[in-house]
């Protein structure tokens, strides 16, 4: 049985070449849930990512993993009791290629403690994964179809994916999506999902880290970060009107109705006045909000 892991990091940075690519972050990844990583390209998340996986020391601060069947908080980097619990899937697939993929499959159930080989045989079917063809002769989109059934299939107390899943298609990803759901209802476990394609995860994350430039912007649940602002659609004189005076992250209009997304706080009096205004009030998209934490002009 897999027991959550939880994380943490302590002032933790990491250099190349002296230029920080972590800046001194403080972060809790908390058991058991799915954790959306996100950042612009270069914010670090790929680096920050390996540090957890103990693939790389940090230069100053720590990483420490704790729980389950771990026990007492230990750092990562060359330990290979941690580094067997946490499972890292990048695209670069950190993988012998010369060799068919019933190789790597077979080495990932030697190493794993909690391999599920049931679950590597569906999900390779599914993908349609053929387990005799090198992995070097295989699509991107197969590599990195055979990433995600390891990264599924090792059933890992601590389980990173680092992009790992954009060589897919659209059909592929969207089975990625629905066989993680499903296998974390099954086995709940801590699982990290690094991307800078927020809409097309947003909907299975609970909580968020979002980096910029090597720093940490944010970490919030979810709903408390949708929380944060609110989309008002409705006619869109009224819409207008009513969103004069808020921070605008969003506005889109279709003939004579708009949407407008604000940043801030809706109170009782204010949902009032808009209802009577004829608005309708819902909660702001993710994407919304990490197009403004991160200074992305759309
Ligand atoms: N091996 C390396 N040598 C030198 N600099 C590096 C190395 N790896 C990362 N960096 C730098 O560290 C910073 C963070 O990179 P990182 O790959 O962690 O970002 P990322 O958020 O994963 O980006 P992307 O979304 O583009 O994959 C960048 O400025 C990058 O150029």
């Amino acid at each position: 049985m897999t027991a959550a892991l939880t994380v943490r990091t302590e002032d933790l940075s990491v250099r190349f070449a002296g230029v920080p690519a972590l800046d001194r972050l403080d972060l809790r990844l908390a058991p058991g849930k799915i954790h959306g990583l996100l950042g612009r390209n270069g914010s670090g998340k790929s680096t920050l990512a390996a540090t957890l996986a103990g693939f790389r020391r940090p230069d100053e601060g720590r990483v420490l993993i704790e729980g389950g069947d771990l026990g007492a908080a230990q750092e990562p980097y060359e330990n290979a009791v941690v580094t067997s619990r946490v499972c890292l899937i990048r695209e670069a697939g950190d993988r012998p290629d010369a060799v068919p993929v019933k190789y790597a499959v077979g080495l990932a159930a030697a190493l794993r403690p909690y391999w599920d080989a049931d679950l590597a045989g569906d999900l390779l079917d599914r993908f349609e994964v053929p387990l005799n063809k090198k992995i070097q002769k295989l699509s991107r989109g197969k590599k990195s179809a055979l990433g995600v059934v390891l990264g599924l299939a090792s059933r890992a107390p601590l389980t990173i994916f680092d992009e790992s899943y954009l060589g897919m298609d659209v059909p592929s990803r969207n089975l990625f999506y629905d066989m993680l759901l499903a296998d974390y209802a099954e086995v709940p476990r801590t699982i990290v999902l690094s991307t800078h394609l927020v809409s097309e995860v947003s909907a299975m994350l609970e909580e968020v880290v979002i980096l910029d430039q090597g720093r940490l912007v944010t970490q919030s649940p979810v709903d408390a970060l949708r929380g944060r602002g609110a989309s008002i659609v409705g006619p869109a004189a009224a819409v207008d009107e009513f969103t004069a005076g808020f921070t605008v992250l969003a506005e889109e209009r279709l003939g004579g109705t708009k949407s407008t997304t604000v940043l801030g706080d809706l109170d009782p009096a204010l949902l009032a006045q808009a209802t009577a205004a004829g608005l309708e009030i819902g909660p702001v998209g993710l994407q919304d909000l990490f197009v403004h934490l991160t200074g992305v002009k759309s």
